[in-house]
């Protein structure tokens, strides 16, 4: 069995010991079988929460009322969850109340996709009832029976179906299809922070360009912030490199470029999305429209942006034009590794010593000072250095008096 699972598997051994059924279920068993990095392991049992905290030294009740109870197994933590049915969805949300069910296959016909219904017992036997495995072999996402059953009680499973098209390069099943363009208004009813770790997932995903077009061919689109009326440009994003991504925030703004958006702090504070990820899409775009080519960038641009965000800005550019970034990474590192200071910090004079020389009670003009004297610096036209900098200031001060 592999690692993940056989760190797990003393749990479902001690329920089995007391008398109750238990495997492993979900995202894990599919990634198995696909051969894929397995994820979060997920155990499902015939046990009761209130059993499965008896039973557990260290357990933690994140939503024993639906169910789930987590177990702290050998330092690492493992969802542990009664089999169950999905009592009465009135809001096409997770329901309120669940209704505990006595069998596996009860348990793994409430949910979305048959590739996820397939569970694994503790001799790595595949219990399938739904043609899991063959979904997986012909790599189609197919729902578990009635298609528009599963995403009226949970309309976020529209988005997953679209999110697995970007993670896994499968295709939607007609009728699987056909129930989302049908039920894509059902979306209204998710909240913003579910549908946005969706999309995350989505824009992380190897076959993104892929699925950001699906988004547009279902319908989705118009219940997702901002992306009502993107059709044409969802369509477009599929030209985009998405795979040379490497952050969230990379991801981000260049969504906000294929989208067209033209004030990206609006846009991304609908999605809810971390205040640093906002500020830090927003200064790449910005850094995109200041700098038109990877050639362009100036020394002041350079320090200012700071390597990383450099990099970043190129990434997404080249993720745009189809140019790989490499060879522009590796000359921004060389010409950022050549500029004499790489932070103001390091700069060899402070606002004290410029009003000291100056002469003049601080104010404003202090940080001007100091911006001409870093520019100075990181042009080359002036050493770091005290005495350098302070006679290059007293300098450009007589030249400023006689200008004026
Ligand atoms: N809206 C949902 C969410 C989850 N599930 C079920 O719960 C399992 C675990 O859910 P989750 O961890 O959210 O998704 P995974 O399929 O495991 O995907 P990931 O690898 O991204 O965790 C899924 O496999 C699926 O069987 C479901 O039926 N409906
Ligand atoms: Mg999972």
């Amino acid at each position: 069995m592999k690692p993940p699972f056989q760190e797990a598997l003393g749990i479902i051994q001690q329920l089995k010991q007391h008398g109750y059924d238990a495997y492993f279920v979900g995202g894990a068993v599919r990634d198995l079988l696909l051969g894929r990095p397995i994820g979060d392991v997920d155990i499902a049992t015939s046990a009761l929460p209130e059993d499965v905290m008896a039973i557990f030294p260290k357990t933690i009740d994140v939503g024993s009322k639906h169910g789930t109870v987590v177990v702290v197994h050998k330092g690492k933590a493992y969802e542990v969850t009664t089999f169950r049915t999905d009592g009465d969805y009135e809001d096409y949300r997770r329901p309120e109340s669940v209704t505990f069910v006595r069998s596996l296959e009860e348990d793994l016909k409430r949910r979305d996709f048959t590739m996820n219904a397939i569970a694994m017992d503790e001799y790595g036997t595949i219990i399938d009832p739904f043609g899991g495995r063959e979904a997986i072999r012909r790599r189609i996402i197919r729902t578990v029976g009635e298609a528009e059953k599963r995403f009226r009680e949970d309309a976020l499973r529209m988005m997953r179906a679209v999110r697995f098209v970007s993670q896994l390069g499968f295709a939607l099943a007609p009728d699987t299809e056909q129930a989302i363009v049908q039920n894509a208004p059902l979306l209204a009813h998710i909240s913003v922070e579910r549908m946005t770790m969706e999309m995350e997932k989505l824009l992380g995903g190897p076959f993104a360009a892929r699925a950001l077009p699906l988004l547009a061919e279902t319908g989705l689109n118009a219940y997702l912030p901002g992306l009502a009326g993107k059709e044409k440009q969802l369509r477009l994003a599929a030209a985009y490199r998405w795979p040379w991504l490497a952050a969230r925030e990379e991801r981000w703004a260049l969504l906000c470029h294929a989208l067209g958006v033209q004030e990206s702090r609006p846009f991304l504070r609908a999605w809810k999305l971390p205040n640093k990820v906002v500020d830090e899409a927003g200064a790449i775009l910005t850094a995109l429209a200041d700098i038109p080519r990877p050639e362009a960038w100036t020394n002041e641009q350079l320090f200012s942006a700071g390597l990383e965000r450099a990099l970043s800005v190129e990434t997404v550019r080249a993720a745009f034009t189809g140019a790989p970034p490499g060879p522009w990474h590796e000359k921004l590192r060389r010409r950022f590794a050549s500029l004499p200071i790489k932070t103001k910090g390091e700069l060899a004079v402070n606002g004290k010593d410029v009003i000291e020389w100056v002469g003049k009670p601080a104010g404003p003009w202090v940080k001007e000072a100091l911006d001409a004297i870093w520019r100075a610096v990181v042009n080359g036209e002036v050493e770091n250095e005290k005495e350098r900098i302070y006679a290059w200031l007293m300098e450009r001060n007589r030249t400023r008096e006689k200008n004026c």
